[in-house]
């Protein structure tokens, strides 16, 4: 390990010496922590990164002056839409999806680095429970839709298949993690097919380009960005472990989606069937502040245009439909071939932007206190998933019901949107309406029967509770069997074993 001395020397050059001010006073034990810390950060990238940082803030915020001319919407013939196809072409990529599956050739990998500070839980997002019947959690539910999607590509095809389950988590959700996972026993997915791995942190640095002490002995750090995922998957020898497993195709998704499609058969068909190395589910945004990315074209190039990098009055434009002009909202659903993520991570990664978040991050002042800042004083910088959308040879977009796949859980419940009380709604809506069309009725508890309301918004509180385990139903198949012709007093719950009523 490197003296303080070499530690300082590194540092001085680097005008980052300030990290080591508490350094003398600390008991051995931090004091070795810290020094290991400071030695890992190599200290040309930490100039770097420091400079880069206070570069990036200090110009002017907002979208850059000419975006809006530079912009245009996706081509129509790169976009398949789930609504306006004909059933016999949604057949037709679900099947080539369901093909791929049973070859073993899609993994699903899910994007779990993130700290989760607006839903204001000190854990990982991926534990959270919305308050379903069941108290399933996010990570449960994306598990079980995996052994589903794996069971019904193999009842299709006749063989036993694997969907193997990349997880990228962070300093802050690798450890609980993977102690959720073991405790839940890998909600019975073979852990050899569940590949937990961690992206790199940076550090946070103050508007004028120094990095940030959290604590005497600690350096404020910060995931890298879910496009942290590029350098992760080289760091872990993630695509080898793919290509070991005969992985051709990869659906990277977010955490908090609670309608999430993991591996979603129709968009890896639709993808696999146009050719592309790349691709983007998109819902029709419902209003031109809603806070998604858009997905369109940047001189030509296709890219995610955040919705804190796009002014109003381009959100606002309209089509001659009269719909959105900008209306294709990212909903961090990605495909990638295995081939396009080598391309990337060999060749196009060091050319990603990183893009700069303000945020309140709390620091030890000079006399050692230890201070939670009132207003931003910290930048984060992170790279985006999609910024690699713009090497894609072949990028298309596939726009999906919103109602049916888009539901996340952003804030806490004193939010009106996006929060635990909306996503457990949007999932139990979605289970109401595949009651209803697969024929079950309901009762109030006086035995009259409950109104039926077939076409219910994922925003409306259903009139009966059936919860629905993703274990019998992924996308609202297979539950005739189990519901056609019967009847049911609200609340219940239908998994492998039937319909369960739930106590009062
Ligand atoms: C950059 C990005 O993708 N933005 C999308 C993200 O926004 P949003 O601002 O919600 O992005 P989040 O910060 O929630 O991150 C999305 C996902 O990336 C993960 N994560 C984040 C940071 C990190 O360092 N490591 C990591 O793994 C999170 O755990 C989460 O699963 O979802 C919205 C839909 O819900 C989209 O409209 C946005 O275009």
């Amino acid at each position: 390990m490197a003296s303080e001395q070499d530690v300082r020397a590194r540092l001085q050059r680097v005008g980052q010496e300030h990290l080591l001010r508490f350094c003398a006073e600390l008991a051995p034990g931090p004091r070795a922590a810290l020094l290991a810390e400071l030695e890992s950060l190599e200290p040309e990238a930490l100039r770097e990164h420091c400079q880069r940082a206070a570069a990036a803030c200090a110009r002017p915020p907002g979208p850059p002056p000419d975006l809006a001319t530079r912009l245009r919407p996706l081509p129509p013939e790169r976009v398949g839409s789930v609504s306006r196809s004909d059933s016999e072409r949604r057949r037709l990529w679900e099947e080539e999806g369901f093909r791929q599956i049973a070859l073993n050739k899609v993994a699903v990998l899910l994007l779990a680095g993130g700290q989760g500070t607006r839903l204001g839980v000190a854990y990982p997002k991926g534990m959270y429970q919305v308050g379903l019947p069941s108290r399933k959690t996010l990570y449960q539910l994306q598990a079980e839709r995996i052994r589903r999607v794996q069971q019904l590509a193999g009842e299709r095809h006749g063989v036993r298949c694997t969907v193997p389950w990349y997880v990228m988590t962070s300093e802050f959700t690798l450890g609980p993690t993977a102690e959720f996972f073991k405790q839940h026993d890998f909600f019975h997915l073979d852990p050899d097919n569940v590949v937990l791995f961690e992206q790199r942190m940076l550090p946070v640095v103050t508007f004028d380009g120094k990095a940030i002490l959290e604590r005497k002995d600690k350096v404020a750090m910060a995931p890298d960005g879910n496009g942290g995922l590029y350098c992760a998957l080289a760091d872990h020898q993630i695509l080898e472990d793919m290509e070991r497993r005969g992985v051709e195709f990869v659906h990277v998704y977010c955490v908090d989606n609670i309608l999430v499609r993991l591996a979603d058969p129709a968009f890896v068909g639709f993808c696999v069937l146009q050719g592309a190395d790349c691709g983007a589910k998109v819902v029709e945004k419902a209003y031109p502040e809603e806070p998604v990315g858009v997905v369109c074209q940047v001189d030509g190039v296709p890219q995610v245009v955040e919705y804190s990098e796009i002014s109003p009055e381009t959100a606002g434009l309209r089509a001659p439909d009269g719909g959105l002009l900008y209306r294709a909202g990212n909903i961090c659903n990605h495909f990638f071939t295995r081939r396009f993520l080598r391309e990337v991570t060999g060749k196009f990664e060091p050319l990603l932007k990183p893009h700069v978040a303000v945020k309140k991050v709390p620091y030890v002042d000079d006399e050692g206190n230890l201070v939670k800042p009132l207003t931003p004083n910290g930048i984060k910088m992170e790279k985006f998933v999609f910024d690699v959308f713009q090497f894609a040879e072949k990028f298309v977009a596939f726009e999906v019901l919103r109602d049916e796949e888009f539901s996340p859980l952003k804030n806490a419940d004193s939010a009106d949107r996006d929060t635990p009380t909306t996503a457990r709604r949007a999932l139990l809506a979605q289970h109401y309406r595949w009651a209803l069309q697969a024929g079950a009725r309901f009762l109030d508890a006086h035995g009259a029967r409950r109104p039926e309301l077939p076409g219910l918004p994922s925003s409306e509180e259903p009139p009966a509770v059936c919860e629905i385990s993703p274990l019998v139903s992924y996308s609202g198949e297979g539950l005739e069997a189990y519901l056609q012709g019967r009847e049911f007093q609200s609340p219940v719950i239908l998994d492998e074993s039937g319909v369960r009523a739930l106590g009062p």
